[in-house]
């Protein structure tokens, strides 16, 4: 058996660990058009928070709508849909999120802009972006209260998860 004596160099940096897990945890999500994955991470880089966008707890995926309906707000998943940073606040496993950072696959909207900023949150970053007056709010916020974000620069295309394979 051959032995190194040098660590690996091919391991995930932060930023790449860090959007993986928010890229795995929106596939919980049932949304047909958008999955959106939201992990927050403390200043010694624990992950203490994941969310994804979904419906509220105890009602039934298939019971609700999952359309966009501008007639019917009641049959528009918008009226309805949790979004994946309120979640991960919603679902945090400590006391507070002061300083701690965002990890989302999507800029958060404006709603979730506020709970970004409420909770203390010192930066955003983000995956994918939209061109929409959710996010220009959003930025003009973070840019009002001194929340930085960025968008996520991979030095690699893809990560592998192969649940056949002997780790
Ligand atoms: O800040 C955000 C913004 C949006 N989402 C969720 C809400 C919806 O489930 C989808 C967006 O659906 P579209 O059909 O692409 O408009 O994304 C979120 O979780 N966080
Ligand atoms: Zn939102």
């Amino acid at each position: 058996m051959s032995q190194v004596d040098s660590p690996r160099q091919d391991y995930l940096e932060w930023d790449e660990y860090f959007m993986g897990i928010a890229i795995l945890t929106a596939q919980r999500s049932k949304d047909p058009n958008t999955q959106v994955g939201c992990v927050l991470v403390d200043s010694r880089f624990r992950v203490v928070a994941a969310g994804y966008n979904g419906m509220p707890w105890g009602c039934a995926d298939v019971e609700m709508p999952w359309g966009k309906d501008a007639e019917d707000p009641l049959n528009d998943k918008r009226t309805f849909v949790c979004h994946a940073e309120m979640n991960a606040v919603m679902n945090k496993n400590c006391v507070d999120l002061e300083g701690c950072r965002l990890y989302t696959s999507l800029f958060p909207c404006n709603e979730c802009a506020k709970i970004v900023v409420q909770s203390r949150v010192k930066e955003v970053i983000f995956l994918n972006d939209r061109d929409s007056w959710q996010m220009e709010a959003s930025k003009s916020l973070f840019d009002r209260v001194g929340i930085t974000y960025r968008q996520f620069e991979p030095k690699r295309k893809t990560v592998t998860i192969d649940f056949t394979k002997q780790y």
